[in-house]
């Protein structure tokens, strides 16, 4: 994140000095925004950097114990730089949260410099290779050109320029969140892989009396634990790329000072890391659990994955925060299509009509048609958009603010903003494949991955369908059943699909997930490896096993 500021945030002079020394490996850095007291609400950030227009510095202070910066990856014992995001003041006055790059440690000796205390915030759930640390500032000076003035500039006298959006200081954040819609694919991705190997390697139980134990893989309950799962790895990848193109598009009319799409593109982005780490973390869950005993073993590598990937739910966002945050902007949207405004791409359904769609028991409606139910799917994502909009809107014509409002909705705002991601990802998914140049039989496979993501994210959230009348009971039923049936068909290619992810063994880090297959001779071998098996009997047996076993034979 230190570089992707850089990148984003300096001013060409800027660049040239910061930029090679990092790109060299001359400097490491981190970004240094969160603070103990801190990390959603960036606008109640502590840290203080006052100008001195006499020495032509910025002086910066943590002021209080929940202003000390918490958190930052690799600030403990690593960064010898960081960008650290704190309250500018000039001229007597506070401009908000700006950037600011602070050399925190000697690039002779390492050690930290005067006015910074800095060190490890101490053992985690995971990324135990990882210093997450903290900084203490005790007016620590910096030079004016340190301060990241691509946007907003303070002039030697400590004259103040405003940026043209002062959202663009939250660049790197939006970069990050798209990059985590990928790292979302590529942990589910892993988890697949890992699962549906073992899966056809593990064979338990006895159906019939006689018979060989079958693959678990063979069992209707494994395969549904798992392909939809498949099918959502495949989508987020395509999800992925085209996040990451409307982030370049977008990102290269920013850097032509055209901000129109800025907040579409933070809606997106924030929805998007929410409801595929959200998707994805509870998956790596799944997973785990259907590889049964030896799914919780490090062996399989499964609590190393969940433990690297649950704080993708947290950081860069937290999800709950990054929903409502999209939501904000499509009840905006609502508003904008309700005075006749034109909306951006991916949101302009909600200026359609989508209630055309009727439920209908037996209507005849071509129930396995992926273009069809994607219109369920638009017309989910419009109704739980406009229910949630009436609902502010009821609120502040019972006499609330405009935050109380979407403060009192905020539950039913984040159920529409998962319904706009999903819409969202599912279309993206159908229409990847349809750009696709692939063999008809590749074709085929995909479109059974894609029929299953559709149908089994109907099943899953089929109240949403059924309590707007977008589908019967019957219907929902219907639907339910398609991707039970779907799964025999993709269980023929489901190695290979997870084979074509193609994850190095030395990558993928599992025993269960070895691309030969050879599970146990490698379990028995790891274990034999393990620290607690150097010795026959354990040192601590002299220490306390030993003399108790012995002090109570003697009772005898
Ligand atoms: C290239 C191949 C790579 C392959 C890689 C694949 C694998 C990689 C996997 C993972 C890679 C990434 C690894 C992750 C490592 C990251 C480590 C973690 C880092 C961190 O956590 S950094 C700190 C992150 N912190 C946050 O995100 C803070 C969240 N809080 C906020 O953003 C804000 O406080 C807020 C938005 C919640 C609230 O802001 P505010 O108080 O100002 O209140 P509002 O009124 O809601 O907002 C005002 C206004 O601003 C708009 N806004 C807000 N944010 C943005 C934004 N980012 N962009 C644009 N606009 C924004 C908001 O919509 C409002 O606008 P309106 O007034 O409504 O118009
Ligand atoms: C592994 C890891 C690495 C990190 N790396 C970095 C880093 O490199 N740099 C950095 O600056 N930070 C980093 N962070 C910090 C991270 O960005 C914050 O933890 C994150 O932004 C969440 O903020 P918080 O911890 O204050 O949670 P809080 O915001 O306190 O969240 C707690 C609860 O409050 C709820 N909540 C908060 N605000 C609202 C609201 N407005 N409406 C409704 N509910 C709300 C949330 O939904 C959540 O349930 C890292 C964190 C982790 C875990």
């Amino acid at each position: 994140m230190f570089i992707p500021t850089l990148e984003r945030q300096c001013t060409s002079e800027q660049r040239e000095k910061f930029l090679p020394l990092c790109y060299d490996y001359r400097i490491i850095g981190t970004y240094a925004q969160t603070e103990l007291g801190h990390g959603t609400f960036l606008r109640g950030l502590e840290t203080t950097a006052h100008y001195d227009p006499n020495t032509q510095e910025f002086i910066l202070n943590s002021p209080t114990i929940s202003s000390i910066k918490w958190w930052p990856g690799a600030l403990g014992k690593t960064s010898t730089h960081a960008v650290v995001l704190a309250q500018l003041y000039t001229l007597g006055k506070c401009h908000g949260i700006h950037p600011f790059v602070v050399q925190l440690r000697s690039l002779d000796d390492h050690k930290p410099l005067r006015g910074i205390t800095v060190g490890d915030i101490g053992p985690k759930m995971g990324f135990g290779p990882n210093d997450n640390g903290y900084l203490k500032l005790h007016k620590h000076r910096i030079p004016r050109t340190n301060m990241l003035m691509k946007y907003s500039q303070v002039s030697p006298d400590g004259t103040y320029t405003k940026p043209p959006r002062s959202t663009l200081t939250y660049g790197t954040m939006t970069f990050v969140r798209v990059l985590i819609v990928h790292g979302s694919a590529i942990a589910l991705a892993k988890a697949s892989t890992i699962a549906i190997r073992y899966s056809a390697v593990r064979r338990q139980s006895e159906l019939r009396p006689g018979e060989p134990e079958p693959q678990i893989l063979s069992y209707p309950t494994q395969q549904h634990k798992l392909f939809p799962l498949l099918a959502t790895a495949y989508a987020f990848h395509f999800v992925q790329l085209a996040m990451m193109k409307i982030y370049t598009d977008v990102n290269d009319q920013i850097n032509n000072s055209n901000f129109s799409r800025i907040q579409e593109l933070h809606a997106l982005s924030s929805g998007l890391k929410a409801f595929t780490s959200w998707v994805t973390n509870a998956g790596l869950e799944v997973c785990r659990m259907s590889c049964g005993g030896h799914g919780y073993s490090q062996a399989s590598g499964f609590p190393r994955l969940y433990a690297d990937f649950t704080p993708s739910c947290t950081y860069e966002g937290e999800n709950t925060v990054l929903m409502l945050q999209s939501a904000r902007y499509l009840v905006k949207c609502v508003r904008d299509a309700r005075s006749g405004k034109t909306l951006p791409g991916t949101v302009s359904y909600l200026s359609e009509d989508v209630s055309a769609v009727h439920s209908g028991g037996s209507s005849g409606r071509d129930l396995s048609n992926l273009d069809f139910l994607i219109s369920l799917y638009k017309q989910r994502a419009s109704n739980q958009v406009h229910f949630a909009s009436d609902k502010v809107d009821r609120g502040i014509s019972a006499g609330m603010d405009l935050v109380g409002a979407l403060n009192s909705a905020s539950v039913h705002l984040v159920s529409a903003a998962k319904a706009h991601s999903h819409y969202f990802i599912a279309k993206t998914f159908v229409e990847s494949l349809k750009l696709l140049k692939a063999s008809s039989e590749l074709q085929n496979v995909l479109h059974q991955l894609a029929s299953v993501y559709v149908f089994e994210g109907i099943a899953q959230s089929s109240g949403d369908f059924i309590e707007d009348y977008i589908l019967s009971g019957s219907e929902a039923k219907t639907i339910r059943q398609l991707a039970v049936d779907l799964l025999p068909l993709i269980r023929v290619n489901a190695v290979s699909l997870v084979d074509a992810f193609s994850f190095r063994d030395e990558v993928l880090q599992s025993v269960l997930g070895r691309y030969d297959g050879n599970v146990y001779e490698n379990l028995f071998k790891w274990a034999q490896n393990s620290p607690l098996n150097k010795t026959d009997v354990h040192p601590s047996y002299h220490k306390y096993l030993g003399p108790l076993l012995k002090r109570n034979q003697s009772k005898l």
